[in-house]
């Protein structure tokens, strides 16, 4: 009967790639995960922890660990690559040999590539020419999949295989797993919601309130938004679980890691000492360079993330920008549903006053 299970490959042994691959095997699918480390893929098979990214939880023991790529793959027919982005490419084309057109590849790396502004599908895409890709996001803190909270996510893709598939993948009772054919959109707003989680994570230890929580979420939104407009993806999606609903968890939990960052910040450590002592990987850092860069090339109003990238690379203290920041911006509220020039024209305004 084992021929007739879905072959699953993980690429990645941090915390969210264990927690897929470990309900990808609940569902009953052969599961297999890649990962440099050879001791901690030997723990892995021999206590079915991973000690390093979810110390607390037990895998599922039907995930086999390897760090032979050849054999990870081998077969696999639905492939997701849980990789930093900064890593991301270089592990793709490791990976390119042993992939083939009928797989489906799916990416769950929300950051940005500096080279080209370019989103991890698309990197999927250009380095295999595949057709069926997609993107997994939304608001998914794997320490409480991995507890088996209730929780929801998307799959995104232009491929009805795709999305499909990863439905019966990893749908079960506290997984549910929602379609969408916005690939850009959903991934964007994946990797746009870390910018405004550090910010979140800094005022949180500043001791600002409630107010100012719900003020930096809403706000946050209609930058995100106003940036996937001017990039042509459709705001729509940012009312979802990729958007809205992952901008939520991520500026409300210190299980996030961009939270955390801003967190140790607004406690006075630098941002060098933050990441450090983070020891994992916190997305929106280099993505607040690059969103920031590509919104001055493009004029497009971005405050928010802005401020905070003054206050993570120009030492401008975070209090500092926030009051800032309240004497700047009064803006439309929701901006995306006004015309692009009554925008125009309220910023013109703005401008004037
Ligand atoms: N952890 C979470 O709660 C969630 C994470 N994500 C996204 O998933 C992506 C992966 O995240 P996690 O699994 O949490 O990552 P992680 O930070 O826990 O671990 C990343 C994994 O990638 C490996 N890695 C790093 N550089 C590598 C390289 N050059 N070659 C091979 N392996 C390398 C690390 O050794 C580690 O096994 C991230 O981009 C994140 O945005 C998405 C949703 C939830
Ligand atoms: O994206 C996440 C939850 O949806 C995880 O966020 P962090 O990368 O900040 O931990």
């Amino acid at each position: 009967m084992t021929e007739d299970r879905l072959k699953v490959a993980v690429l990645g042994g941090g915390s969210f790639g264990t927690a897929l691959a470990s309900i990808a095997a609940d569902n009953g699918a052969t599961v297999r995960q890649w990962l440099r480390d050879e001791a901690l893929v030997e723990k892995i098979n021999r206590d079915h922890r991973n000690s390093r990214y979810l110390p607390d939880f037990d895998i599922n023991p039907a995930v086999v660990a390897s760090s032979d790529m050849r054999s990870v793959l081998d077969g696999a027919e639905l492939v997701f690559v849980a990789i930093p982005s900064k890593a991301f490419r270089a592990v793709v084309r490791q990976a390119r040999p042993w992939l083939h057109q009928r797989q489906i590849l799916v990416s769950t790396t929300k950051g940005i590539q500096e080279d080209g502004f370019k989103l991890m599908s698309q990197i999927l895409e250009e380095e295999t020419g595949f057709s069926h890709i997609g993107v997994l996001s939304g608001p998914n803190l794997a320490a409480e999949i991995a507890e088996k909270q209730l929780t929801a996510t998307v799959i995104a893709s232009d491929d009805a295989l795709t999305r499909a598939r990863v439905q019966t993948t990893l749908g079960c009772d506290y997984f549910r797993v929602y379609a969408s054919n916005d690939r850009y959109g959903v991934e964007l707003g994946g990797a746009l919601k870390n910018i405004y989680a550090i910010a979140a994570g800094m005022a949180a230890s500043l001791g600002m309130g409630e107010n100012t929580r719900s003020m930096l979420m809403t706000r946050a939104l209609a930058e995100m938004s106003r940036f996937a407009v001017a990039l042509g993806a459709n705001p729509m999606t940012f009312i979802g679980l990729a958007g809205v609903g992952d901008l939520i968890v991520t500026c409300s939990s210190n299980r996030s890691r961009n939270y955390r960052v801003g967190y140790a910040m607004g406690q006075g450590r630098t941002l060098d000492e933050a990441v450090d002592a983070l020891g994992q990987v916190a997305e929106g850092v280099n993505t607040v360079s690059l969103v920031c860069a590509k919104a001055r090339q493009e004029g497009i109003y971005m405050p928010l993330a802005e401020g905070l990238y003054q206050v993570l690379f120009n030492n401008v203290p975070a209090r500092d920008m926030a009051k800032l920041l309240m004497l700047n911006e009064q803006s439309s509220d929701v901006e995306f549903t006004l015309s692009r020039e009554d925008v125009k024209h309220a910023r013109r305004l703005e401008g004037d006053s």
